[in-house]
C-alpha cells in the first residue's frame, strides 16, 4: 500500500484521477479494454470531476461496476448512489457500459447473483474506492467479513456509518436513512489489479491513521487494503491530520 499526501484535497482528486487514468489507459492498451469500479459520497467529488475532465481516456472501452447501495433507496432519492453516479460520472463519459446496482429490486438476492456473475466475467482493473469515517470498505461495516468469496452481499449498515450520511447532508432524518445495502464485498475488491483509494477531510483523520498504521482487523475494514500491494492512498493534509511524524513526512 502506497501512501500520496497532497496539498490540498483539490489535488487529491487530481493525483488520484491521473494515477486512475494511467492505470486504464495502460489496461486499454493491453488489452482492447479496461474494467473499473467506482464509488460515491463526498469523499470522490474531486477525483470524480478531475478523472471525467481528461481527454485522452478511451472510455468507449470501459466497462464500469457500482461498488454499493441502499436497499430501498428510490434512483431519484437525493441520498441514491445510482443517481450520483449517472449525474457525475455515466452521464459524463462515453463508457462501452455501466452495470447499476438496482437497491429497488424485489429479490435482492438476484440483484446479488446478476451482479457477481457479471463482475465474475469482468476481472478489475482498477477500483475507486473511498473510506467510512468508521473505516468502513464500499458498505462493508465493523466487523467486517473478510472470508466471504461472493461478489455482492447484503450488507447492515451500523449506526456511526448511518450517522455518518446523515452529517453528509444525504438524508433529513437519521430514521430516513437504510438499515440495509447491497455491498460489494471485501475479498471482491481485493481482487482488483490496482485500488485508487481518495480520502479528504478532517472527519476521517481518525480512520485514516488506523487503517494506514494499526493492524489489520475486521474492527477496521479497510485497514485490510495494508495486503494489497497495488493501493494507494490519496489524502488531502486535514485526513493525514492524525497519522505519525514518519509517515506524515513521506508528503
Ligand atoms: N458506502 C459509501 C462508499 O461508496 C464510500 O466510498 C465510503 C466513503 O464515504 P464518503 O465518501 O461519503 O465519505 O462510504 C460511503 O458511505
Amino acid at each position: 500500500m502506497n501512501v500520496v499526501i497532497s496539498k490540498d484535497t483539490r489535488e487529491m482528486g487530481e493525483l488520484a484521477a491521473s494515477k486512475a487514468g494511467e492505470l486504464i489507459k495502460q489496461a486499454v492498451a493491453e488489452r482492447g479494454s479496461a474494467n473499473i469500479v467506482v464509488a460515491t459520497g463526498a469523499s470522490q467529488f474531486e477525483t470524480l470531476a478531475a478523472l471525467i475532465a481528461q481527454k485522452d481516456i478511451p472510455w468507449e472501452q470501459v466497462t464500469g461496476f457500482h461498488l454499493d447501495e441502499y436497499i430501498g433507496i428510490s434512483t431519484d432519492h437525493p441520498a441514491s448512489f445510482c443517481k450520483y453516479l449517472s449525474e457525475r460520472f455515466v452521464s459524463k463519459v462515453p463508457l462501452k457500459a455501466f452495470h447499476f446496482i438496482d437497491g429497488m429490486a424485489k429479490q435482492v438476492a438476484d440483484e446479488c447473483s446478476r451482479l457477481s456473475d457479471l463482475i465474475t466475467a469482468h476481472p478489475i482493473d482498477v477500483a475507486l474506492i473511498g473510506i467510512g469515517e468508521n473505516g468502513h470498505l464500499a458498505f462493508n461495516d465493523p466487523p467486517a467479513d473478510f472470508d466471504t468469496e461472493v461478489p455482492y452481499l447484503v450488507v447492515s449498515l451500523d449506526e456511526a456509518c448511518r450517522r455518518q450520511q446523515l452529517g453528509e447532508g444525504w438524508f433529513s432524518t437519521f430514521e430516513e436513512i437504510p438499515t440495509q445495502a447491497i455491498s460489494m464485498s471485501v475479498r471482491q475488491i481485493l481482487k482488483s489489479n490496482a485500488i485508487v483509494c481518495s480520502v479528504p477531510d478532517e472527519r476521517k483523520a481518525d480512520a485514516t491513521a488506523k487503517v494506514i498504521e494499526g493492524p489489520i482487523t475486521q474492527d477496521v475494514p479497510a485497514s485490510i487494503l495494508q495486503s494489497h500491494l497495488a493501493t494507494t492512498i490519496f489524502l488531502d493534509p486535514p485526513a493525514a491530520s492524525k497519522l505519525s511524524e514518519s509517515m506524515s513526512a513521506t508528503r
